[in-house]
């Protein structure tokens, strides 16, 4: 800096809370990422279909990628933290302790993840009812969102957590709560998960049609009565305790969160594309949709008006971007299951071994096995008699049956690296289909889509991208900066500080 006449810069950190890691980023006010960490988190699988994690084991990963991104920075710049997080389940008792969510009494496993599917007798009773509500999640509940959590939690665990529960929180909001601690939850997460409606607030006859009136009977203060728009700055900031995990000041601006896939489609929906030929340059921001893709994949719509595209969730008003309404189609997994797959298959050790070798990562090296496979033949070709339904963990859009199953035709007896190769490729363009499938749904409810956006860890892999860009037709755009999910994070931050005036960067 020369003689005092610029001003210091201004740092933003986000954390973004994925489902395998968890990611921080030291941002500038220009939205560049200046330092990056990341960290691997628990997964717990006790039975088939019950996921589970520990909220101070995702903490702890939290501090641990904070401290990182901050080093060598003068903390006194660091103005406001911003935090996304998948949208899991986390439950303490009354004096903020966790609470198990398993049979086995384990309390350190108080997380019941978004992708768990334990709860499908209560979401079809939930369904049953055709309440109101649903018509603002594609007319369908999801086993995935909180709801039938809870619901199984007050039918299963009455004594060891039910009766003892004291605050069920999002895991953004457990975050957040954590951070500050605010127990204010974020309209984005009631909104998406929680049935809350940004315009009329809970709904009493929801709760207590579904056997949860207990939420009614204390106003919400389990599940939250203060609710507060993303980005919103919360309490006093950064807590002394909290300050000394995360190694940073007390008193910085924390904000209230958005769930990760939000914060994805808020770090690239709002993409300055001038000068690049793009069909959207001169078409409104409801011609995009930001897919986020990771071990899951999101695909978030916007539009001015409410749009109800049956099986696909929303519309949700101001949940991500202020002022317009969301859609969120949806593929509960997309990374996992290409993971599923390429590690399920008998040449997958042989694959280990080559890639290592051409010190590759197996995706580099399956994309350029398919290159050397594929001769003089577009890469499509391969897969003529070979195909995959992708729904291994069910269809979260457009048909809203989370008890799907997938399957793969046109198998041979041959276990060889070109066969591995093959249904790699196979899986993608499943993948990429399913996202065809969602925006046909969307589009026939009424959005006019031109061009996707893509972020996520599946962005960095190059077939993915041109499947899906081969498979809609349309031009896919991904932003300079990777990791758009921690941008959006960090915008969180900014506008806590009071640094911007909205979460949309810059504004
Ligand atoms: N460079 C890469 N090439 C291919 N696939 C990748 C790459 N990086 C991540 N992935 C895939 O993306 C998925 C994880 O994405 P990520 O956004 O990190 O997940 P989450 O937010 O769910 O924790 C995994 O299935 C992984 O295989
Ligand atoms: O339901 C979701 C967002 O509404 C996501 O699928 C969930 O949060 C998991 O995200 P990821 O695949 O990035 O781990």
């Amino acid at each position: 800096m020369s003689g005092g006449e610029q001003k210091p810069e201004r740092y933003y950190v986000g954390v973004d809370v994925g489902t395998g890691s968890v990611r921080a980023a030291l941002v500038d006010q220009s939205g560049v990422l200046l330092a990056f960490a990341d960290q691997p988190i628990k997964n717990w699988e006790p039975q088939f279909n019950h996921h589970e994690q520990s909220s101070e084991d995702i903490w702890a990963a939290c501090c641990v990628v904070t401290k990182k991104v901050v080093q060598g920075i003068d903390l006194n710049q660091i103005r406001g933290l911003g935090f996304d997080a998948t949208c899991s389940l986390v439950v303490l008792d009354k004096q903020f302790h966790p609470l198990p969510v398993n049979q086995e009494g384990d309390s350190h496993r108080n997380v019941i993840m978004w992708l768990d599917h334990r709860a499908v007798s209560q979401v079809n009773r939930i369904n049953e009812t055709k309440h109101s509500v649903l018509q603002y999640v594609g007319g369908v509940m999801s086993v995935e969102m909180q709801a039938p959590k809870l619901l199984w939690l007050k039918e299963n665990l009455r004594e060891i957590c039910w009766d003892k529960a004291g605050h069920f929180f999002d895991l953004p909001d457990f975050l957040s709560w954590k951070a500050t601690g605010v127990t204010a939850r974020s309209l984005c997460s009631l909104v998406c998960k929680w049935t809350y409606s940004a315009e009329k607030g809970w709904d009493d006859s929801f709760w207590k049609m579904i056997g949860l009136e207990d939420f009614v009977a204390d106003n919400y203060s389990k599940i939250g009565n203060q609710v507060l728009p993303p980005g919103a700055s919360l309490g006093n900031g950064l807590t002394p305790e909290a300050a000394r995990d995360l190694g940073l000041l007390p008193g910085i601006a924390v904000a209230a969160s958005l769930i990760d896939a939000h914060a994805g489609g808020l770090g690239v929906i709002g993409a300055d594309v001038r000068g690049h030929g793009l069909i959207c340059e001169g078409q409104p921001v409801t011609s995009r949709l930001a897919v986020i893709c990771g071990t899951s994949s999101c695909h978030m719509g916007i539009s001015k008006d409410p749009i109800f595209v049956p099986g696909v969730w929303g519309p949700y008003f101001s949940a991500m971007v202020p002022g317009f309404w969301l859609n969120e189609g949806g593929q509960s997994v997309t990374g996992k299951l290409i993971d599923h797959m390429v590690q399920g298959h008998a040449a997958f050790p042989e694959l280990q071994v080559k890639a290592t070798a051409r010190c590759q990562s197996i995706y580099a090296y399956l994309n350029s096995h398919l290159d050397l496979i594929k001769k003089a033949q577009p890469v499509g070709f391969l897969t003529v008699d070979l195909h995959v339904w992708p729904d291994f963990h069910g269809n979260r859009s457009p048909l809203a049956d989370l008890t799907l199953k997938g399957m793969v035709t046109g198998l041979k007896l041959s276990q060889d690296l070109d066969d591995l190769a093959i249904l790699y490729l196979a899986t993608v363009q499943a993948i990429a289909l399913g996202t065809r499938f969602i925006i046909e749904a969307m589009e026939a409810a009424g959005h006019s889509i031109s061009t996707l956006f893509l972020c996520g860890g599946l962005s960095k892999n190059p077939l993915f991208v041109q499947m899906h860009a081969d498979i809609t037709g349309m031009p896919v755009v991904l932003s300079q900066e990777v990791e758009s999910v921690l941008v959006g994070a960090a915008v969180l931050g900014a506008c806590a500080s009071g640094d911007f005036a909205s979460v949309q960067w810059g504004k």
